[in-house]
């Protein structure tokens, strides 16, 4: 034992669980090793308040056990807020297996892996996110039920991206709305960036609803394919940011917002798929209120996905999920007003009516 050598303020830092900077009261931590198929895995769950923690398993070759572990911590977190400001009767959790998910991934993995989310007994639920894919889920879901995402032939919910795409479109039109006083989107410039799963089915909506869209991706095969097939624009250029457009919608990677950015954007809305597009939440989120950049909160407008998944579990078809999804327009709305009232940024804003709705729950449930 080497503690007494570190001060307490040394010892803090170093912390392995409860003193990471992305704990946030976090309850329950569980890592998983199994020494014949090689399995590292942690699943976090961040709050099961409103009910079992659901959230997908990314495999990602980490650089470290601290960065598996910052990211589980954090991916759950939010996990919790998107399901609360949905709606959705579930709490935050996520699951991250440490490895590259196109060499190291093999069915006695994943098997090893639904042990442990079977071990959990329904606390934790798991569905698919980077580095796996509905067959996993169908192989997960041959150890335990506790697995979402799973194939339409074995009574899941599909491809969970148009509905994704269909809440970012009904999210975007809120944002217009508030910003414009209209959500009438003909002759409004959309820029689309990332055209992947989320991106071309939200690139559709714009277009029949009359919106001037340009798009651009890394793939310039992507680009010309989708720009073919539904007339837009494309910018494939390295001076994006500073684009004449109205209407700013991030569909590819996070942490596209951010001071250079910001400084350079000309959009008046952002409105997008991708998650964690703030790259700091405090400092960008206000500098996007004092240039009047209506932001339209990425964990709120973004949940079609997890609310059609939900279906699974309460029961509900494509319809009801569809129907839900609609219903981020409103809340999008609602969360914008709110913000404007209190002077408070719409992250916040969203932030707070999540844990209301789960400060609520508790004090009834006691
Ligand atoms: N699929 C869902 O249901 C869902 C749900 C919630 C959030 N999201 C988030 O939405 C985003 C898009 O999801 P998806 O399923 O469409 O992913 P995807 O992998 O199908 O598409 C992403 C696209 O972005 C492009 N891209 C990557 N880096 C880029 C860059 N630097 N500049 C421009 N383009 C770039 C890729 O080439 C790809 O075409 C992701 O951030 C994802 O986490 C997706």
């Amino acid at each position: 034992m080497t503690t007494n050598t570190y001060t307490p303020e040394e010892l803090k830092k170093i912390d392995p669980v409860f003193g990471q900077i992305s704990f946030d009261h976090h309850e329950q931590v569980v890592f998983c090793h199994d020494k014949d198929t090689g399995l590292k895995a942690i699943i976090g769950i961040h709050n099961t308040v409103l009910g079992p923690a659901l959230g997908g398993t990314r495999m990602w070759n980490y650089t470290s056990e601290w960065e598996a572990l910052n990211d589980v911590l954090r991916l759950s977190r939010g996990m919790t807020y998107k399901s609360a400001i949905s709606g959705l009767d579930l709490g935050g959790g996520k699951a991250v297996i440490i490895g590259d998910s196109k060499k190291d991934k093999s069915p006695e993995l994943i098997k090893a892996f639904a042990k442990y989310v079977d071990s959990l007994s329904g606390r934790y639920i798991t569905a698919e996110d980077v580095g796996t894919t509905t067959p996993d889920m169908d192989l997960i879901h041959s150890i335990t039920p506790h697995v979402t995402g799973i194939s339409e032939s074995l009574g899941g919910s599909g491809n969970p991206s148009p509905v994704t795409a269909y809440g970012v479109y009904m999210g975007l039109k809120a944002a217009t709305k508030f910003k414009y006083g209209s959500d009438d989107l003909s002759g409004k410039r959309v820029l689309v960036q990332g055209i992947g799963n989320v991106g071309e089915t939200l690139v559709k909506h714009l277009v029949n609803a009359g919106a001037l869209v340009t798009i651009t991706d890394i793939s310039k095969e992507r680009v010309e394919e989708v720009a073919q097939k539904y007339n837009t624009a494309i910018y494939m250029g390295d001076d994006l940011y500073s684009l004449d457009v109205d209407i700013y919608a991030p569909c590819a990677l996070g942490a596209t917002v951010n001071t250079d950015s910001i400084a350079k954007l000309k959009a008046q809305v952002i409105a997008g798929a991708a998650n964690n597009q703030l790259a700091d939440e405090s400092i960008h989120g206000k500098m996007l209120q004092e240039k009047g950049i209506v932001y339209a909160p990425d964990f709120l407008i973004n949940a079609g996905g997890i609310i059609n998944v939900f279906g699974e579990i309460a029961k509900y078809g494509s319809d009801e999920a569809i129907r839900r999804t609609e219903n981020i327009y409103n809340t999008t709305l609602d969360i914008l007003n709110y913000a404007k009232e209190q002077g408070i940024r719409p992250n916040q804003a969203a932030m707070k009516m999540a844990e209301q709705r789960i400060e609520k729950k508790k004090q009834e449930n006691k």
